[in-house]
């Protein structure tokens, strides 16, 4: 073996003609060093000891799902050499063992690698030898503790190799694990995933009930129907067996309270929906059966039922009663502060503010002080924020001794907590982050194992509460100590959030919460006719006319174009070329938003046209063909889609591709192969992406859908409702409410456009929110009843904002806004880009 050394692994090793790519083959080597692990997955640096193929290096970098590999330690490897484009010649590791040592000298080899500081490792080698013969390490890695009947070596001895071979043995279970499971088909990803919930027990867990995966992992992307083709084919599992009568009750449950975003559900539907499912390969389980195991999961607690409601999946009763209780030992506890030590120091930081606080505003402060618990509502521009930031600057001056370490200003976006910091300038993070919650953990499993952060004496506030689901909430809470003060911010007329629950809806229906609603609306310039727009479709007290066609000076800051299937994309196109060509705005400032993904006006459809229209692609501008569907290019719009709080960039995060590299290569196996390098501009904060996996986190973002803009505003609108979305789709089960238009029209900062049909948009403001199946205030008003204090209903109306009269809309055509005549651009009124 010809010498070759290098220690920089990124760099391509030049190669012997001979030495090529193989088919599956194996060689044994000594890990060198680790350059890269997440979970099971390694990139190693191995120095090749013996091997079936040709090589001509000392080293080679192995890159695989290892499962736990340590530096000095000894392993066969299986896999092939492949050309990774970047990196050159690589083992792509199957799956790997570590070569337990066979004799005394490579057990003292082993121990001497590992720094235990033992100082005769030969003689204590031959030591356990001479005492377990010569099966010595098999018989250690089955069971460690027979080290202690070694004799004659000292307790130090012992006290070091124990913990030695407990690891090896592990080690070497993990690799039979990951063999397993992919033998049964699961993907790299999903072997990740069962292998960081279950760990040593995974293959017990898969042999007692192979069904409990899908029910504990169904949130992470494992579903029934996956295990239960493993089960039922390879595992050769009964079709009637309880533990998959259990599960598919148990997932199927969980599944419709998430497409339904209640706490509970239809029990005929479940039933009806688990039976056709079980038995949709001419399986034959009988509802009786069925009924049955319904029965045992009631009793057991693994489900629950009440006759007025319906079904529950435990997490979301448990989670609801939870919230309940908890909410109760916080507002009973007594407050320190006073409305008389309050008074004095709202008028500091008013003067300090240059702000006068109206009435309620200052009730609202008041209240959040001197009280435990306290709800904030109201709609756009009312003052919530500024509300928010008075709060915060009173807290600090009557609790001078606490400082700001003390408050805990959370929001369930990292996009909202992003926009409080730069209010407040206090540091500002998700929820899911003050709580030591990772992207990946299941806040459930932080429950059950408490491992949350809890929080104590803490001032916590949540903003944009309204996006806040039920189990997150319930979680939040379970930190909560009892001496915390909670204060809760939102809008209760936006979309609830997207997991179940309506919480913060249903915590204002209760009166022991003090709340308080902010009616008076200080955006509302002169000229500005988006609110009492909002306020109407709030009441849904909107016509036709509303929406008619008008011209450019009608209103200051919004307009309504016709538009049809045909051409919605075509306009929507123009409409952003005029802000950008005539008003200088910037695509980050320019945003379109719509109900669907699919359709005409879609974000998918949207999103490509917008792209050919807005970005077009040129010889020099560097591109990624991510998939047939999406090519990512410079100067792109984007969004990142998963949070990423290392790199402090988070789900909903809009930027522009500032540069992208890489060369796209095809290999032997006929997959493309990538190497990338991209830089995205989120706001002025520059984020690297290193390769295509991170990479894949982003998408267009021209166009986005209402329900991901929640908790952002964009200083130029646009929304495109079709007559057609509702014909097909049928008004009464879609998502086209009233709630889901008034949240689109107030994520603008300054002009709306709206196009397409009038009677969409006036069949939308016209359906009226639905509310979600949950029992939150029911379980509210029972523990208030508990001990008799105060008896009440949950009140059933909602506050309405106050409407107002929108005068006569006119004409504007779309041949008028094509030909540029006229000028769609509302409210860009001596605007300079790039905002207020
Ligand atoms: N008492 C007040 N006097 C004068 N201006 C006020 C007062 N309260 C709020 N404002 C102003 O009204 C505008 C809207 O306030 P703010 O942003 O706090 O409302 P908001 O309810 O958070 O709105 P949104 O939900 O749309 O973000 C801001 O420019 C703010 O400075």
């Amino acid at each position: 073996m010809a010498k070759a050394t290098t220690t920089d692994y990124n760099t391509p090793v030049q190669h012997l003609e001979s030495v090529t790519t193989t088919g599956p083959t194996s060689f044994i080597g000594t890990v060198e060093r680790v350059i890269f692990n997440r979970g099971l997955f390694y990139i190693a640096a191995v120095t090749v000891e013996s091997a079936e193929f040709e090589w001509d290096t000392n080293t080679i970098t192995v890159t695989g799902q290892l499962g736990e590999i340590k530096e000095g330690d000894h392993y066969e490897f299986d896999g092939r050499v492949v050309d990774n484009p970047r990196y050159g010649l690589q083992f792509s590791s199957t799956g790997g063992h570590a070569v337990m040592p066979k004799n005394a000298k490579e057990l003292a080899r082993l121990i001497r690698g590992r720094s235990l500081g033992i100082s005769r490792p030969a003689s204590v080698s031959r030591q356990i030898f001479q005492a377990l013969g010569e099966t010595a390490v098999k018989r250690l890695l089955d069971d460690p503790s027979l080290i202690e009947t070694v004799p004659d070596l000292e307790y130090e001895i012992k006290a070091a190799l124990r913990p030695l071979f407990e690891q090896l043995g592990y080690g070497s279970s993990t690799v039979q694990i990951i063999q397993r499971l992919k033998s049964l088909g699961f993907t790299e990803w999903m072997v990740n995933v069962i292998f960081d919930r279950y760990g040593a027990q995974t293959l017990t867990q898969l042999d007692e009930n192979p069904y409990q995966l899908a029910v504990d992992l169904q949130a992470r992307g494992l579903s029934f129907n996956q295990i239960d083709v493993m089960a039922q084919n390879t595992m050769q599992m009964a079709s009637d067996d309880d533990r998959r009568l259990a599960a598919a009750l148990l997932c199927q449950t969980q599944s419709l309270a998430e497409q339904q975003g209640g706490s509970y559900v239809d029990q005929k539907q479940v039933l009806q929906s688990c039976l056709m499912g079980l038995n949709a390969n001419g399986q034959a389980v009988s509802s009786t059966k069925l009924e049955t195991v319904y029965q045992q999961l009631l009793t057991k607690h693994q489900l629950y039922y009440e006759a007025d409601t319906g079904v529950y999946p435990a997490t979301l009763y448990q989670a609801e009663w939870s919230i309940a209780k908890r909410l109760k030992a916080l507002v009973t506890q007594t407050m320190a502060i006073d409305e008389q030590q309050v008074a004095p120091i709202l008028d500091q930081v008013a003067t300090e503010q240059a702000i006068e606080y109206d009435d309620i505003q200052r009730a609202a402060m008041t209240k959040a002080l001197t009280n435990s618990v306290m709800l904030l509502t109201g709609g756009p521009g009312t003052g919530k924020t500024t509300i928010l930031n008075g709060i915060v600057q009173s807290y600090l001056k009557l609790h001078a001794d606490k400082g700001e370490a003390n408050i805990k200003l959370v929001a369930p976006t990292g996009r909202a907590a992003k926009q409080i910091n730069g209010v407040t300038g206090i540091e500002a993070s998700t929820i899911h982050r003050l709580l030591g919650l990772t992207v990946d953990t299941d806040p459930e499993m932080m429950l059950e194992t408490g491992d949350l952060t809890q929080l104590n004496g803490d001032l916590i506030i949540v903003d944009e509460m309204s996006m806040t689901s039920t189990r997150l909430f319930a979680t939040l809470l379970a930190a909560v100590g009892k001496d915390c003060q909670l204060i809760l911010v939102g809008d209760v007329d936006q979309l609830p959030s997207v997991g179940p629950g309506q919480v913060f809806y249903d915590l204002l229906n209760d009166d022991h919460l003090p709340q308080m609603r902010l009616t008076h609306i200080y955006r509302q310039a002169s000229d500005s006719s988006i609110i009492p727009l909002a306020q109407r479709i709030n009441t849904g007290e909107v016509d036709e006319d509303f929406f008619a066609p008008t011209p450019a000076n009608k209103y200051a800051r919004r307009q309504f174009v016709p538009a049809q299937a045909t051409n919605v994309t075509t306009m929507v196109g123009k409409i952003l070329q005029l802000y950008q060509n005539q008003h200088q705005q910037q695509l980050m400032d320019m945003q379109v938003l719509t109900p669907f993904h699919a359709g005409p006006s879609g974000t998918i459809a949207l999103n490509q046209s917008l792209q050919a229209l807005l970005n077009p692609p040129t010889a020099t501008k560097p591109e990624w063909a991510v998939n047939e569907q999406q090519v990512l290019r410079v100067g792109d719009k984007v969004m990142q889609t998963v949070n990423d709080a290392d790199r402090n960039v988070f789900n909903g995060d809009v930027g522009i591709i500032k540069t992208l590299e890489g060369n796209s290569v095809t290999n032997g196996d006929s997959k493309a192969k990538f190497s990338l390098k991209m830089t995205v501009d989120f706001d002025g904060q520059e984020v690297e992406y290193e390769r295509p996996s991170q990479a894949l986190a982003l998408q267009l973002a021209y166009c986005m859908t209402i329900h991901k803009s929640q908790g952002s505003q964009s200083p130029v609108v646009v929304i495109p409702l079709l007559a057609e979305q509702f014909r097909k789709l049928g008004q009464r089960d879609t998502i086209l409410h009233r709630n889901l238009l008034y949240t689109a029209v107030t994520r603008t900062s300054r002009a709306l456009v709206m196009l397409g049909s009038p009677a969409a948009f006036v069949a939308c403001a016209q359906s009226p929110t639905v509310y979600r199946a949950t029992s939150l205030g029911e379980r509210l008003l029972a523990v208030w009843d508990e001990t008799n204090e105060n008896q009440a209903t949950p009140g059933q109306a909602k506050n309405k904002l106050s409407s107002e009269t929108l005068s006569e809309p006119s004409r504007l055509t779309p041949a008028l806004v094509e030909a540029q005549a006229i000028d769609p651009l509302i409210g860009m009124d001596g605007i300079k880009p790039g905002g207020e």
